[in-house]
């Protein structure tokens, strides 16, 4: 069952156009946001334009969060990946949904008006309430990280 999460429209282009973001398929876990840029945005390389979706939504609800993370085509094939690698929606939040694109290529790029360049995640989040303590119980793994467990 989906979760009814609250959307407005912010460009009358979406909705109309281009349409509203949903899932391509029945088991998609993200669904894609348009760039509502006016003109075709020429990204250079090593260029971070925020780019908005046209659109704004309230999570509203705590136990919630969205991600938006980049498409695998554009990422890998174009070098079109997001400035903050990672956007996280709050669930309070309810300004313009943005996206921060990066040309991480060695060559320009263009991006047309309604093209789609990112995707939305919708992820389950515990907020931590935290208890001060002085030494924690022991775990097997202990203080080791950063590659303690070697690579085979
Ligand atoms: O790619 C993104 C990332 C964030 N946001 C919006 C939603 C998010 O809830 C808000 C704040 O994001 P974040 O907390 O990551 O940014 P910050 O730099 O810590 O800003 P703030 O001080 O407003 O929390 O900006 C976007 O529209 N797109
Ligand atoms: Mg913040």
């Amino acid at each position: 069952m989906k979760t009814p999460i609250e959307l407005k429209i912010l460009d009358s282009r979406l909705g109309t156009e281009f349409p509203l973001p949903d899932y391509a398929t029945p088991g998609s876990a993200g669904m894609d946001l348009r760039a509502m840029v006016d003109q075709p945005l020429i990204l250079e390389p090593g260029q971070t334009e925020l780019v908005a979706t046209g659109m704004a939504i309230h999570i509203g609800d705590t136990g919630l969060a969205a991600h938006i993370l980049p498409r695998s085509g554009l990422g890998h094939k174009k070098g079109i990946v997001l400035g903050n690698l990672v956007g996280l929606i709050d669930s309070d939040y309810q300004g313009p949904l943005m996206v921060s694109l990066w040309n991480r290529s060695n060559t320009a790029v263009e991006i047309e008006p309604g093209e789609r360049v990112a995707q939305l995640v919708f992820v389950p989040v515990v907020q931590a309430a935290f208890t001060q303590v002085d030494e924690f119980d022991s775990s097997e793994r202990g203080e080791g990280g950063f590659g303690h467990s070697g690579t085979k």
